[in-house]
């Protein structure tokens, strides 16, 4: 199995992080103030995300990275081999993700003088302290809502990228920077933009009872969503993430594609 589909979506994910670094910091509070956490744990699931997407298509097309400009796999194989990435690294991504939704959904995100200490003093006191009161499966909370978003919104994802590359760029040709960076972007924007609903529900999930009412199971959540705060509340951060999107995404892909050139 080639291995540097993921050594390459390791670097580009830490680079693309640097570039979300501000709007994650406005998002998340305290979460981002440290950048050791985040980027091990969005390499790692980047890494995953594009070695396992790659690596699909070497299973569903038999042509290598280097191959593919010039025998160019169909818009379903790509599809398929994004949603089993996409499938993949929700497993990964879901300990990481609830973390960070834990964090970024605390009143008190820092102690401060007299008044009430944080619940989670940190990336690793949480994971702690989830593990301890809730046992490994805790970590794990909301996993099924992250697949969903996931699966499908990955596979958008890749055919994103790949619709917007090859029709800017001659055939066999490998696309121009400005291409991969215009098409990077774009496919982060439809991705997230596909992904925010269930992103509100999955967050709502990873928060179940600790402050707002339990919610039955999925469905329960999506049907007291809307009946309290009706359809709207299914496009609540879609702005911040599609603006975070665009750069994250054309870094990503624009690193991803010339690590991989480069190693011939
Ligand atoms: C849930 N969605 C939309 C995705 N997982 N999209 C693919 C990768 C996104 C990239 N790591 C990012 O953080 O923007």
């Amino acid at each position: 199995m080639p291995v540097e589909e993921f050594v390459a979506g390791w670097i580009s994910g830490a680079l693309g992080l640097v570039l979300g670094h501000p709007f994650d910091t406005v998002k998340l509070l305290g979460f981002f103030k440290g950048m050791s956490f985040p980027i091990a744990s969005i390499a790692l699931v980047n890494s995953v995300l594009f070695g396992v997407y790659s690596n699909s298509l070497l299973a569903l097309t038999a042509t290598a990275h280097r191959e593919r400009r010039a025998q160019p796999p169909s818009y379903t194989h790509v599809f398929i081999a994004g949603c089993t990435g996409g499938f993949l690294q929700a497993y990964f991504l879901a300990p990481f993700d609830l973390i960070k939704v834990r964090l970024q959904n605390q009143t008190e995100p820092r102690a401060q003088l007299g008044g009430s200490s944080p619940q989670y003093r940190g990336p690793m006191h949480c994971a702690a302290s989830i593990f301890q009161k809730e046992g490994p499966r805790g970590l794990f909370r909301g996993a099924w809502a992250l697949t969903l978003r996931d699966t499908p919104t990955v596979g958008i994802y890749f055919v994103t990228y790949e619709v917007l590359c090859r029709q800017c760029t001659p055939e066999r040709q490998n696309p121009s920077s400005a291409t991969v960076l215009v098409a990077g972007g774009f496919a982060g924007i439809t991705s997230w933009v596909a992904a925010t609903p269930l992103d509100v529900i999955k967050s709502r999930m990873q928060m179940d009872g600790l402050k707002r009412r339990a919610y039955q199971g999925m469905l329960d959540c999506m049907v007291s969503s809307v009946q309290q705060e009706g359809l709207g509340v299914f496009f609540r951060g879609v702005t911040i993430n599609s603006a975070r999107a665009f750069p994250v995404n054309a870094v990503t892909f624009l690193s991803y594609e010339y690590l991989l050139r480069w190693w011939g």
